[in-house]
């Protein structure tokens, strides 16, 4: 048996297995079992807390629920560091992902700021399949059209859109996820400026489908909106599970405040 607990930012869940003492080993199919909301816990993706050697408190891996490692989850770092810190009784924590050491901080009200690092904005570092400036690529589909590409340790596509709530994501975001401008696949972003500067996002995820919140795509957003002069370099952004805080600083790094909840414990039987 594996114990897990069921954790969430902002709706966006995640099965979290603690395997520091490195005594699991799960297959790709047992990663989308688990995942698979018809026949396991189900999760937006799953996360392995691994141990780790140098100055990090732990390695976090993310699998989504198609077996396919992602470089970066907002949602799922702060849900990570909340466990850490409250481990370790300390109030700022350092979480090692695929794309570097991501310090992350207590906040008020129990949130957490996590420092997501540089957003990438070059063409091969998102990655893209051939150059072309970030700010502005040739994907157009049906009133879609335009978007800012952004790396965050994943690819993100982000489209500027009048009514984010109006479009069909779920038609919209599996095209654009395996457009071959993405070599290695995409999130998708449609964003909305509201008049007071707040931003209304709804995101698509490579791997996973629509989700409540997606933690690098608000970065990616709140960079891409920044970078077309549409936005200041702090906003919030609403997704559909709840606000994020976020701030793009002036030496690239991306912060991002918000909450974390633990739904349960349980224990797999795989
Ligand atoms: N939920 C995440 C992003 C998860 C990974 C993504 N689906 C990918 O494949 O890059 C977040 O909060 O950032």
């Amino acid at each position: 048996m594996i114990p897990f607990r069921k954790m969430h930012g902002l709706g966006n869940d995640f099965v979290v297995i603690d395997n520091r003492h490195g005594q699991w080993s799960l297959t790709t199919d047992q990663v989308r079992l688990v995942s698979d909301r018809r026949f396991g816990v189900g999760c937006d993706q799953l996360i392995i807390m691994e141990a780790v050697e140098g100055d990090a408190d732990l390695f976090m891996r993310i699998y989504n629920p198609d077996g396919s490692e992602s470089g970066a989850c907002g949602n799922a770092t702060r849900c990570v560091a909340s466990l850490a810190m409250k481990e370790r009784g300390l109030d700022q924590v350092l979480i090692k992902t695929r794309r570097g050491n991501l310090h992350a901080t207590a906040a008020e009200a129990g949130d957490i700021t996590v420092d997501m690092g540089n957003a990438l904005i070059d063409w091969r570092d998102v990655p893209l399949s051939e150059e072309m400036d970030t700010l502005s690529l040739p994907i157009q589909l049906g009133s879609l059209e335009n978007p800012v590409a952004v790396g965050m340790g994943n690819p993100h596509c982000v489209f500027f859109v009048e009514d984010a709530d109006s479009l069909p994501l779920e038609k919209l975001g599996p095209q654009v996820e395996h457009h071959p401008l993405f070599p290695e696949r995409t999130n998708v972003e449609l964003a909305t400026i509201r008049p007071n500067g707040s931003i209304r996002l709804r995101v698509w995820e490579r791997g996973a489908g629509k989700t409540l919140a997606c933690g690098s795509g608000a970065c990616a957003t709140l960079v891409a909106a920044v970078r077309r002069g549409l936005s200041a370099r702090q906003a919030e952004i609403e997704l559909d599970g709840g606000v994020l805080k976020m701030q793009w600083l002036e030496n690239g790094h991306v912060l991002m405040t918000g909450a974390v909840a633990t739904a349960f414990i349980g224990e797999l039987d795989l």
